[in-house]
C-alpha cells in the first residue's frame, strides 16, 4: 500500500517522541519552568517542542534521507540558551532506554547521543513548503500553553505530497484512553464538561491515544504508549464523525482554551443562534481538537479569528484535516471554504468550522449571521 511504510516510521517516531514530552512534562513545572523561552512572536517555547521536533525529524530521515520538513521551531530560539542543549539530550537519551523497551518493530531508531545531532535535525525544519512537492509537516508540541499548565497538547505530523496531505497523525500524550465513554456518558444538560477537572478528579486515569489518517483509508486509533501496530491492523480501531444526531441542538462542540487564539464571543453567538446550550462546550488546547472529532465524540469545532490579522500555519491544523475528512467529515475555512495546505508556512483563508457533514451549512450560515467583518 503507498505510503505504508511512511504511516509506520512516523507512528513509531511519534510515540518514541512522545515518550520525551512525557519525561520531561513529568519534571516541568519544578525544574524548567523558568526555562521557557519567549520567541519573536511572544509564543512560549519549550525544551520538549525542541526535543520532540529533532526526535522526529531525525527518525524520519534515517529512512527517507531525502524528505524535507516544515517545522514549528528552529534552532535560532536556542541561540542564546546553548545550556539547553545538554538537557534535551539528557531526555533524549532517557526517552530512548524507554522507546528501546516497549518498540517491538523490526524498525530500529539510531539513537541521539550528541548535542550537534539536535542542532542538526532541528534544523532540517525550514522547509518553505508550497506546491508540487513532498515535505512532511510538523507541529512538535500543539498547544505549548496546554502543555505548560500540563493540560492537553498534540505532537502533529503530516505527509503532504503533490498538494496533497496523504498522511496525517496527531499523537494526544495527555488524552484519557476512555474519552470516548468519559464524554459520551457525561450529562450535558445537567453541566459542562471540564477534563481538566475530571483528570484532577481522577488522578490514576490512563492516558495517552494516537490518532492516525491515511487518504482514501480512513482515520484510526490505538494506544499512544502500547505497541504501535502496523497501520491497518485488524486491532486497530477505525473511527467515524458522528454524522447522525437527532437535532442541531444535541452537537457537542469543542474550542480552544486561550482566549486570544479565537474569538469565544462570536463562537457563543452562533451557538446561541443554533439553539444549542452554552454548556455543550468542550475547551481544550491544540489539536486534539481535531481528534475527538474524527473519534466521533465531539461534533463541531469552532475557530473564529481573535484577531484577522493572524495568519493560521498550516501545521496547526493538517494532520487534523485528514483526521476528519477521513473519518467521514468536513473541516473549511469560516466562509465555509476548503482549506489550501499548498500556499507555503500559512494558511491564506481565516478561521476554522469543521466537524460532522451534517451541520456544517447551518453553521456557516450562522458563521455569516453572526460575525462582523
Ligand atoms: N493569535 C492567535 N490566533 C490563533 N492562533 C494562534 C494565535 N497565536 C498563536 N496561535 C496558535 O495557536 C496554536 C495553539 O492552538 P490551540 O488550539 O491550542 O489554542 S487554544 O488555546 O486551545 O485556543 C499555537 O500552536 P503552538 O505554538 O504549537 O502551541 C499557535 O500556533
Ligand atoms: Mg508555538
Ligand atoms: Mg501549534
Ligand atoms: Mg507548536
Amino acid at each position: 500500500m503507498v505510503y505504508e511504510k511512511e504511516l509506520l516510521i512516523a507512528q513509531l517516531a511519534v510515540q518514541r517522541a512522545a515518550i520525551a514530552s512525557k519525561l520531561i512534562l513529568k519534571d516541568y513545572s519544578k525544574l524548567y519552568a523558568s526555562k521557557t523561552i519567549t520567541k519573536e512572536d511572544h509564543s512560549p517555547v519549550t525544551i520538549a517542542d525542541f526535543a520532540v521536533q529533532s526526535i522526529i525529524i531525525s527518525s524520519i530521515t534515517q529512512f527517507f534521507p531525502n524528505d524535507k520538513f516544515m517545522a514549528e521551531e528552529s534552532s535560532d530560539d536556542l541561540e542564546t540558551r546553548k545550556d539547553l542543549v545538554s538537557l534535551i539530550l539528557k531526555y533524549c537519551k532517557q526517552t530512548d532506554i524507554e522507546f528501546r523497551q516497549r518498540n517491538l518493530h523490526q524498525f530500529q531508531f539510531e539513537p541521539i547521543v550528541e548535542g550537534s545531532q539536535i542542532i542538526e535535525s532541528l534544523n532540517k525544519g525550514g522547509y518553505e513548503g508550497g506546491k508540487d512537492a513532498r515535505f512532511w509537516v510538523l507541529d512538535p508540541i500543539d498547544g505549548t500553553k496546554g502543555f505548560l499548565r500540563n493540560d492537553q497538547f498534540a505532537l502533529c505530523l503530516s505527509l503532504m505530497v503533490s498538494n496533497k496531505i496523504r498522511v496525517g497523525i496527531n499523537g494526544c500524550p495527555n488524552l484519557p484512553v476512555n474519552i470516548k465513554k468519559i464524554i459520551e456518558t457525561h450529562d450535558f444538560g445537567k453541566s459542562n464538561f471540564n477534563l481538566n477537572d475530571y483528570l484532577k478528579q481522577n488522578p490514576s486515569t490512563a492516558k495517552g491515544l494516537l490518532f492516525t489518517a491515511m487518504e482514501n483509508k480512513g482515520s484510526y486509533v490505538q494506544e499512544l504508549f502500547e505497541d504501535i501496530k502496523a497501520p491497518f491492523d485488524s486491532q486497530t480501531e477505525r473511527i467515524f464523525m458522528n454524522n447522525n444526531l437527532p437535532s442541531i441542538k444535541e452537537n457537542v462542540i469543542v474550542e480552544g482554551v486561550e482566549t486570544k487564539h479565537s474569538d469565544h464571543e462570536s463562537q457563543s453567538q452562533i451557538k446561541k443562534l443554533l439553539g444549542i446550550s452554552p454548556n455543550r462546550t468542550v475547551n481544550l488546547d491544540s489539536q486534539c481538537k481535531y481528534s475527538l472529532l474524527a473519534y466521533g465524540v465531539a461534533n463541531m469545532y469552532l475557530r473564529l479569528p481573535f484577531s484577522m490579522g493572524y495568519r493560521e500555519k498550516i501545521w496547526d491544523h493538517s494532520s487534523g484535516y485528514l483526521l476528519v475528512k477521513e473519518s467521514g467529515g468536513v473541516a473549511t475555512d469560516m466562509n465555509g471554504v476548503d482549506l489550501d495546505f499548498t500556499r507555503g508556512r500559512y494558511l491564506e483563508s481565516k478561521g476554522i468550522i469543521a466537524g460532522s457533514k451534517q451541520f456544517h451549512g447551518q453553521f456557516i450560515s450562522a458563521v455569516k449571521e453572526s460575525v462582523k467583518l
